[in-house]
C-alpha cells in the first residue's frame, strides 16, 4: 500500500491550494479526484463557468455600451447557447492545463477515482475501470465540496427543469425562465439571463434579497433589476413545478399565482458531498446538509489528523476563502506554522450589476452600537463613469466616528469586485478616512469614487483633532526629515530660483 504525508480528496480551490502548499514543504502528496478532469466545482460547474458565461453574455449583448446607444443596442443580434459554450470550453481547458502543470512541477501526484474511508488513516479509491486501490497517510484533507440540492418533488429533466450544473449544457437560451432560490447562484444566473433579454421571475421565501449585504446596496441593486422588468417574488414559496404539454413548465406559488415559462432553474441551496466517503469508518459524521464541523483556526475535524476545508465546512463557501482554508489546513497538517484566516475578506457577487463588500454593513454598525458616518459616491459623479456611459453604480464607505477607521466598504456596479480591494486593504491595514482625503487617485478612474466617498464622509465628520494630526506626521524620506518640512524647503528653493 502506498504511504503519503497528505492525501487530499477533491481538486477544487481548497484541495489544489492544500496539495501545492504541502508539496512546497517537501511533503509527499496525493490528490484524489473523481471528476474526469481536475479543478472541482469551481472550474467545471461553478465559479469559472458562471463568470465566463456572464462575460460572454455582456460582451455579445453589448450590455456595457447600452448607456450610450440605448437598450436596443446589440453586438450580436441572435446569441445562441453555442456562442456561450464556445468561450466556456476554451476557458475551462486553459484552467485545467494551468492546474495540471502546477501539480506536475510541484510533484503532486493525482489519481482519478472516488475515495472513501477504510479507517482513519487509510482510504480506498474506486477507479473507473473498477480497480480498487488502497492508500494511507499521516493526514487526510477532505476538500470534497458540495453539489446542488435536488429535492425529489422537483421534476428535473436536464432540459427545461435544471439545477445549476445542468444549466451549462442547455442547447438554447430560454425566452422566459423562473429561478427558484434567490441565493447568490440564483441571483447571478437570473440577472445574466435578464441581460440576454429573457423574461425572468425569481421566487424565494425570504422577504428580502441577499440579506447579508448592506441594505442600501441591496435597495439600489433591486431597483435596477425591477427597472429592467425582472419579477422578484420575495416572501413567496414555489410549491409545485410541472411539465406542460408542448414543452413549457408551470411553477405554482403559495400565493396562488402560476407562472408559465420555457425553463426553471432550481437553485435553492447545495449539500456537502460527504455521503459516499464512508465517514463512520473514520469516526466522523456530517450534519443534515452533509457538512463537516472543524476547528475554525486549524480546520481539523473532531478526529485528529483528518482535516476539512472549502464548501464542505459551510460558510462562506467561496472559491477565494476555500483556497485560503486549504492552505492553512495543509500547513497545520504537516506541522508548519499557520495563522488563522483573515477576519475581513471580500464577498463578490457577479450578478449584473456586480456587488462586492468587505467589513461591516450599516445594519451591523447599528447592532454593535458603534457611532459611525457613511460616505457615498455614485459612479455617475466620476469622469470615468461619464466616459463609460454609466448611469448607475454606488460606492459606500462606513467609518467609525471614534477612531475614524474604515470599517465597511460596499460597492454595486461595474467593476465592483475589483474596486472592493482598495477598501479591503485600507480596512485590514486599519486605515482611517484621512487615507482617502489625503491621497491622490488616478484620474479618470472608477477608483476616484473612493476619494469622493471619503470626502463625503469627512465633510460630516469634521477635521481630525489637531494634536493627533501632528503626532502622526508621515515620514516618507530616509533621512528622517518630516515631509511637511521638506515640502516647505523645496518650495522656498523653487521661489528663490524663480527670482
Ligand atoms: C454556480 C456557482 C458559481 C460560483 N461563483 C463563485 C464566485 O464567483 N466566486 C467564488 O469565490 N465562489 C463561487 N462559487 C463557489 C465556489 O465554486 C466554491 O466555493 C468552491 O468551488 C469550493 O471549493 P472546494 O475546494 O470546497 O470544492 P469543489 O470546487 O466543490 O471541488 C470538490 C471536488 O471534490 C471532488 N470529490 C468529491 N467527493 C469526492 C470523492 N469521494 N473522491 C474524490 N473526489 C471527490 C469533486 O468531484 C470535486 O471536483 C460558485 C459556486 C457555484 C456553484
Ligand atoms: N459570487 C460568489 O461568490 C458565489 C456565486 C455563487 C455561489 N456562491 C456560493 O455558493 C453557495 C451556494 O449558493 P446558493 O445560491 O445555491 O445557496 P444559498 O443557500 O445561498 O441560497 C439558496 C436560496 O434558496 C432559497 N430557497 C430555499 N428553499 C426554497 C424554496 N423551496 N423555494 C424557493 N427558494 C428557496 C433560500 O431562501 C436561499 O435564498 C453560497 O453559499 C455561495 O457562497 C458564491
Amino acid at each position: 500500500m502506498h504511504q503519503y504525508d497528505l492525501i487530499v480528496v477533491g481538486s477544487g480551490p481548497a484541495g489544489r491550494r492544500a496539495a501545492i502548499q504541502a508539496a512546497k514543504l517537501d511533503k509527499k502528496v496525493l490528490v484524489v479526484e473523481q471528476g474526469r478532469r481536475v479543478g472541482g466545482v469551481s472550474v467545471h460547474t461553478g465559479t469559472i463557468p458562471s463568470k465566463t458565461l456572464r462575460e460572454t453574455a455582456l460582451n455579445l449583448s453589448g450590455w456595457r455600451e447600452r448607456g450610450f446607444y440605448g437598450r436596443s443596442y446589440r453586438v450580436k443580434q441572435e446569441i445562441s447557447a453555442e456562442d456561450l459554450r464556445r468561450r466556456l470550453l476554451i476557458t475551462l481547458d486553459h484552467e485545467v492545463d494551468v492546474l495540471e502543470h502546477q501539480f506536475a512541477r510541484n510533484r503532486v501526484q493525482h489519481i482519478r477515482g472516488k475515495a472513501s474511508f477504510v479507517s482513519k488513516d487509510t482510504m480506498q479509491i474506486a477507479k473507473d475501470d473498477d480497480e480498487i486501490v488502497q492508500v494511507s497517510a499521516k493526514s487526510i484533507l477532505l476538500a470534497v465540496g458540495t453539489r446542488p440540492y435536488r429535492p425529489t418533488s422537483i421534476p428535473f429533466d436536464g432540459k427545461t427543469v435544471l439545477d445549476s450544473d445542468e444549466l451549462l449544457e442547455v442547447h438554447s437560451i430560454p425566452r422566459s425562465i423562473v429561478v427558484i432560490g434567490a441565493g447568490v447562484i440564483g441571483i447571478e444566473y437570473a440577472t445574466i439571463f435578464s441581460a440576454l433579454d429573457a423574461a425572468v421571475t425569481v421566487i424565494d421565501p425570504k422577504p428580502a434579497l441577499l440579506d447579508f449585504i448592506d441594505k442600501e446596496i441591496v435597495e439600489d441593486f433591486t431597483y435596477q433589476l425591477r427597472d429592467r422588468n425582472m419579477k422578484l417574488l420575495l416572501g413567496q414559496k414555489a410549491e409545485k413545478v410541472e411539465h406542460l404539454p408542448g414543452g413549457k413548465v408551470c411553477v405554482s406559488v403559495d400565493t396562488g399565482r402560476k407562472i408559465i415559462a420555457d425553463m426553471v432553474l432550481y437553485a435553492a441551496g447545495r449539500v456537502g458531498a460527504t455521503d459516499t466517503l464512508n465517514l463512520p469508518a473514520a469516526g466522523l459524521d456530517a450534519d443534515s446538509r452533509g457538512r463537516l464541523r472543524v476547528n475554525p483556526e486549524t480546520f481539523e475535524t473532531s478526529v485528529p489528523g483528518i482535516y476539512a476545508a472549502g464548501d464542505v465546512v459551510g460558510f462562506p463557501s467561496l472559491a477565494s476563502t476555500s483556497m485560503e482554508q486549504g492552505r492553512i489546513a495543509a500547513r497545520v497538517a504537516v506541522g508548519a506554522i499557520a495563522k488563522e484566516p483573515q477576519k475581513y475578506f471580500p464577498y463578490g457577487i457577479y450578478a449584473v450589476p456586480e456587488i462586492s463588500t468587505c467589513g461591516l454593513t450599516e445594519e451591523e454598525m447599528k447592532e454593535r452600537g458603534i457611532p459611525y458616518e457613511c460616505g457615498i459616491a455614485r459612479f455617475r459623479e466620476t469622469s470615468r463613469g461619464h466616459i463609460m456611459g454609466l448611469d448607475s453604480g454606488l460606492l459606500k464607505l462606513i467609518f467609525s466616528l471614534k477612531t475614524r477607521r474604515l470599517l465597511g466598504v460596499h460597492v454595486v456596479g461595474e467593476g465592483a469586485t475589483e474596486l472592493v480591494h482598495i477598501g479591503q486593504a485600507v480596512l485590514n491595514l486599519k486605515g482611517t478616512v484621512e487615507y482617502f482625503v489625503e491621497n491622490t487617485f488616478n484620474y479618470p478612474t472608477l477608483a476616484e469614487a473612493y476619494k469622493i466617498a471619503g470626502l463625503d464622509a469627512w465633510n460630516r465628520m469634521g477635521e481630525k483633532p489637531r494634536d493627533e494630526t501632528s503626532s502622526e506626521t508621515v515620514n516618507l524620506t530616509d533621512n528622517a526629515t518630516p515631509t511637511t518640512v521638506e515640502t516647505k524647503i523645496t518650495t522656498e528653493k523653487k521661489k528663490a530660483s524663480l527670482k
